[in-house]
């Protein structure tokens, strides 16, 4: 039984970035918390995922930006050892003590061990030194817990010990030869992130057609060619049926579906995440312990009767995404303190909305893709009357300022009936700080004849918005 320094009014199991919200959302609430957490306090986003891969692309991005300016020239390669230094100072050596002292702060109680349900509203945490702590709530139980990378089933790849985001974000020696199979964001970004870091031989197997496919398909078509002119090998249609590797650590070689082979030192896998739900204990309050936990708008568990349990960010599968986990979580550490204290639990604020309309995403690739809302043929799939507008972003004066050749495009989604957006894609150099304009186009709906009033800054990118709102008719 929990003696009474364990009861909490919430038990959050997981310290990624979306469970310590959570905390500090309840706390803000008037309630207290505990957070559980058995690697690293900051989660995968902080050590092995976000921040170093963005630590690692961003020098590749500085470095592209400077080979389409005339007049600046790099004075050689990228120094790999200096920025594999500074992405170690991005995530603290892995150290978590900051994030234990944030989390301390809010104030919450850190306790660090493997959490996992024990029933209605108890946790059970093995801790470090094997013991037994038993964690009583008595309102609620956040599930936190994130995902882990999925590995395909093909015959030898387990056994080969492949790389997932977690070697490769804190790769030491970057390989020479390199195989990556995916064709998603992680493939994508951290494909260009190690060729550029020293993977001289890179080459991607692409099972379908293009990068990026769940985005339009012209920011896939932008982003492999900037790929194939830097030296990328990308094989669409292309998928791994064996991999061999007879000594540990030694070379790899992966054969392919078109009777090839290559052989490389290291093959990464980028092929998606699942909800991490293994032995957490679910089927100790009646869930099935596998896949994503379902959740309602306020992120409660839908299955799980007296509403005590709630599931945010990746291990509830609606967004993959640090930004939409922590949206969840605000939303939910309010809603249970709401909750808890018999105040309305319906406000707007206690409802998830952005995640069904689309999620703001950027590829930190060079082209930068960044997109929010609905595709075109997503928008056309769920019915809406669907007008689509596209532009040269290279046509624009602030984009042919910004760089030499500037390629890029731009795509709005518009619902006719309605005179608003749907969504917005933007592929090309640059483009990152134009997304959260079309977040706040997209998702507070502003009629487009009044996103016509917004009118950008001459001469920046931001100009695009005037072309495609002119291309809409306005
Ligand atoms: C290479 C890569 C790059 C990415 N880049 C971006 C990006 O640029 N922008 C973006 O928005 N998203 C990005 N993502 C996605 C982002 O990392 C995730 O959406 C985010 O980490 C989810 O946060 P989370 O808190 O739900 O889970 P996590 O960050 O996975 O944290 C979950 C925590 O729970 C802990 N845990 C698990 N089980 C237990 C247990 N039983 N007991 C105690 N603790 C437990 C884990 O140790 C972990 O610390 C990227 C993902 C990858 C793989
Ligand atoms: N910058 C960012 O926002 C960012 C960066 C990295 C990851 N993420 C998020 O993390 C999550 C995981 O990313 P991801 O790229 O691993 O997953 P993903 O699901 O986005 O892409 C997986 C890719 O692997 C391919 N694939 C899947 N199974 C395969 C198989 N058996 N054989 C060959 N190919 C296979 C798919 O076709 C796809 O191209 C995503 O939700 C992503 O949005 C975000």
């Amino acid at each position: 039984m929990a003696d009474g320094n364990d009861v909490f009014d919430v038990i959050v199991i997981g310290a990624g970035p979306v469970g310590e919200t959570v905390a500090g959302r309840a706390v803000r609430g008037g309630l207290t918390a505990a957070v559980v957490e058995e690697r690293l306090a900051g989660g995968e986003c902080a050590y092995y995922a976000c921040i170093p891969s963005k630590a690692l692309l961003r020098p590749v991005d500085l470095a592209a930006e400077v080979s389409r300016m005339p007049g600046l020239e790099l004075r050689g390669p990228i120094d790999a050892a200096a920025v594999l230094a500074r992405r170690d100072e991005t995530v603290s050596h892995l150290d978590d003590g900051g994030q234990v002292s944030w989390i301390e702060n809010v104030p919450a109680t850190f306790v660090r061990g493997r959490g996992r349900l024990a029933g209605p509203l108890l946790a059970e945490v093995t801790t470090p030194d094997g013991g037994t702590r038993t964690l009583r709530a008595r309102h609620a139980v956040v599930i936190a817990t994130g995902s882990d990378p999925a590995v395909p089933d093909v015959p030898g790849l387990r056994e080969a010990r492949p790389w997932t985001n977690r070697e490769a974000t804190s790769v030491q020696q970057v390989p020479k030869r390199l195989v990556v199979i995916g064709a998603g964001p992680v493939a994508c970004e951290m494909s260009q992130a190690l060729h550029a870091l020293g993977a001289q031989e890179t080459t991607m197997l692409v099972r379908g057609d293009r990068l990026l496919a769940r985005t339009e398909p012209f920011a896939g078509e932008l982003l492999a060619k900037s790929f194939q002119q830097s030296g990328i090998d990308v094989r669409f249609g292309r998928s791994p049926v064996r991999v061999e590797r007879p000594i540990p650590g030694g070379p790899v070689t992966v054969h392919i579906d078109d009777g090839t082979r290559i052989e490389a030192d290291e093959i990464l896998v980028g092929t998606g995440r699942r909800a991490a739900v293994g032995d957490i204990g679910l089927e100790t309050v009646g869930l099935q312990a596998h896949g994503p936990i379902e959740v309602d708008a306020s992120m409660r568990a839908t299955s799980v009767p007296d509403g005590w349990l709630y599931a945010v960010g990746d291990v509830n599968g609606r967004n993959l995404l640090t930004h939409m986990g922590k949206y969840q979580a605000r939303v939910c550490g309010d809603v249970i303190a709401a909750r808890a204290k018999g105040l309305p639990d319906d406000l707007p604020a206690l409802r998830d909305t952005a995640d069904d309309r689309g999620a703001p995403q950027v590829i930190f690739t060079d082209p930068q893709v960044c997109v929010v809302g609905r595709t075109e043929s997503q928008a056309r799939a769920d019915g809406f009357a669907v007008r689509a507008v596209e532009y040269d972003m290279g046509a624009v004066a602030g984009a042919f300022l910004q760089a030499d050749g500037y390629t890029g495009r731009a795509k709005a989604v518009v619902d006719e009936d309605r005179r608003v957006l749907l969504g917005v894609t933007f592929a090309g150099p640059a483009v990152v700080d134009l997304l959260h304009g079309a977040t706040v186009a997209v998702t507070a709906e502003v009629p487009l004849d009044r996103l016509w009033h917004a009118v950008p800054a001459f001469p920046t990118v931001s100009e695009i918005w005037l072309y495609l709102l002119e291309e809409c008719g306005l």
